[in-house]
Formats: C-alpha cells, structure tokens, sequence
C-alpha cells in the first residue's frame, strides 16, 4: 500500500506531537518539516527527517499539516493549496471560520486540492459530537464546558502580544458554557502588565470572557497541558422531552489535537477538491483501513 507522505509545518506544541502521532500511523510517511529557520538547531528527534525553510523544498507532499498559530493559518494554507497540496489545520477562532472556509474553498476548487479546517478537538472532534447530539434531540440546548485546563489558542495568543516572553492561558468552566481565564505572564524586561493586561483583554479571543492577568517568574514552572470537556445536551427526540447526553473527555491537549490532525490529513486524501470542517466528513474516513472491514466490526 502506497503511503500517504505528510509535511509538518510549524515545530512547537502541535507540530511536535503531530510528528509523534504520524510517527505511529502506518499508512503515513514523513515528507518533513518545515520551520521558520529550517534545519538550525534542529532538534534530536528531527534527525532522521528533512527539515527545510519553505515545502517546495520536499519531494512529493500529498498533505500538509499546519501547526502555526491559528492566526497564521490562513496565509500557509493558500500558498500550499495552490502548490496542488491538501491541507489541514486546527484554526480555532470559532466566529471566523464560515469566512475562513469560504476564502479556502475557492482556492482548493481552482486547484483541485483539499482542505480540512477547524480539525483539533473543539473546533473539531466536539463539533462532530455536537451534531450528533443535536440530531438526536434536535429541540434542546447543548453546553459545552472546558477543562479547567491549558488553552494553546489562548496561550499562543498572549505569547503574539509586545512584551510576553512566554504565557500560559488556563481555561476554568463556570458552568454551563461559562467560562473564566486565568492567565499567567513570563514579562520581558522593563515590560508594563497593566499594558499587556489591556492588550490581552481586548483581543478577541479574551474580550467576551472574565479575564485575569497575573505575572509569574516563569511559567515552565506552572504549566501542565491537560485539558478536557464535558459536553451535554438536554432536548427532545420527536415529541418527547427530557432526553439527556453527555461526553466527557480528560486529555493532553497537544496529543489529542495532533492525533486529529493525522486523521483529517488521512480523511483529505479520500475527499473531492474543496475546504471542510470536520462535521462535513465522513467520520469513518478518519480511520485508517478497510472500509467493508470496520463497517463489520465499528457497525
Ligand atoms: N482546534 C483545537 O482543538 C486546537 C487548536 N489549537 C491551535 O494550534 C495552534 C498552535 O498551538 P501550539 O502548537 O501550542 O503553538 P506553538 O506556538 O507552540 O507552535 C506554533 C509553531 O508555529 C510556527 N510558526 C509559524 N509562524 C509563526 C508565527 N508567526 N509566530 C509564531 N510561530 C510561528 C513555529 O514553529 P517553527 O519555529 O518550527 O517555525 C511555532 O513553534 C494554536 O494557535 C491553537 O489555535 C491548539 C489546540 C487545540
Ligand atoms: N482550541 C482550544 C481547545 C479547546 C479548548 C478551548 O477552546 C478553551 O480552553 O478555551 C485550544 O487551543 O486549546
């Protein structure tokens, strides 16, 4: 069987365990890695691979991965769909993604490629969760409640901002859908966290939640990347109430969104050219194997 050959693009948190996670797949091979500063100070575990500035410089790319900031996405996925290469990614800005998606989908139909967009954990795996449960109570309300525990988007959004060395963005639920952010900053030098406070609480990505900022000696020494959610729903299937369901998942925040990357990147190579969210995939096509095999057993 002809392997699908993967590029990582972007080598911090998702990029590192993206590679893991094709590291495990066995329909996958890695094309390599592309980095802002290519092969300098390449990493130990990056021995075996090719690590280049720019795709065009790796052999026969069916699939990139973007593990950029969610802010960054956009502007690699149109060069390397316009290269004939699919792509996937786990843009999280859940209010731009009907824009994103429709920037996408003209690039992908002119070049015949594929893009999957949205595709870590939420947006993502819950948003198929979501439709699910909705269709099994279409009347009702769903809530969706994180953690507590680290936000990447969040995180690398206070860490874009003037004078943050390094940043940790804690998510803490309130209750249904609620939810407050504690966040701790790592200061460069002569920097004003009354400045970096205000910057932070006007993005977007804070501006509709109770945010605190707090300055910490460093924030290696408080981060843990846990994560989780429970998600539930409470409606009515037909004309009866009272239907309840619920997901919950307790996870390594990075570890589950690089192994959803793998999957849409497996997912992309069987879709027709066009940009898809997760909830428009076939969710049998995440898996790797045959089809006819794992309606048998998964059925
Ligand atoms: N949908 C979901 O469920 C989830 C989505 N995410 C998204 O994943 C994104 C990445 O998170 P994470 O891996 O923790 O981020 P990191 O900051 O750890 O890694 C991003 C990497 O992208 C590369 N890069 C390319 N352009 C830039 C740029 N302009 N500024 C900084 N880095 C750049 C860098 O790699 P290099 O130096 O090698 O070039 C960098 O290390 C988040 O923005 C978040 O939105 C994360 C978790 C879940
Ligand atoms: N997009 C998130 C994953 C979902 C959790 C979340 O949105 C949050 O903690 O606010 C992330 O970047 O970690």
């Amino acid at each position: 069987m002809k392997k699908i050959r993967a590029a990582v693009v972007g080598y911090g948190n998702i990029g590192k365990f993206a590679v893991e996670a094709l590291e495990a797949a066995e329909d996958f091979e890695i094309a390599g890695i592309v980095r802002r500063h290519g092969a300098e100070n390449k990493p130990a575990e990056l021995a075996d691979y090719e690590v280049v500035k720019d795709i065009t410089e790796l052999k026969d790319v069916d699939v990139a991965i973007l593990a950029t900031p969610t802010r960054s996405c956009e502007e690699y996925a149109t060069k390397i769909l316009a290269l004939g290469i699919n792509t996937v990614d786990s843009f999280d800005i859940h209010t731009s993604i009907r824009e994103y998606r429709s920037n996408l989908m003209k690039i992908c139909k002119e070049h015949g490629t594929v893009a999957v967009i949205a595709a870590g954990w939420d947006p993502g795996s819950d948003s198929v969760v979501r439709t699910l449960m909705q269709s099994l109570a279409p009347k009702g309300l769903s809530y969706t409640n994180f953690g507590p525990g680290m936000s990447m988007g969040h995180s690398v959004c206070v860490r874009s901002k003037e004078g943050v060395k390094n940043a940790l963005s804690m998510t803490i639920p309130k209750g249904e859908g609620i939810h407050r952010r504690m966040v701790y900053v790592e200061l460069e030098e002569g920097a004003s966290l009354e400045e970096v406070t205000k910057a932070i609480k006007a993005d977007p990505y804070f501006a509709s939640d109770e945010t605190y900022v707090m300055q910490v000696d460093s924030v290696d020494a408080v981060q843990d990347m846990g994560h989780g959610v429970n998600l539930v729903r409470k409606g009515v299937s037909g004309k009866t109430q009272n239907q309840r369901m619920e997901f919950n998942m307790s996870i390594n925040n990075p570890a589950l969104t690089g192994q959803v990357l793998v999957n849409v990147a497996r997912a992309s190579m069987r879709q027709q050219p066009g940009c898809y969210t997760m909830v428009e995939i076939p969710v049998i096509d995440l898996l790797p194997g045959d089809r006819e095999e794992l309606i048998s057993h998964l059925v």
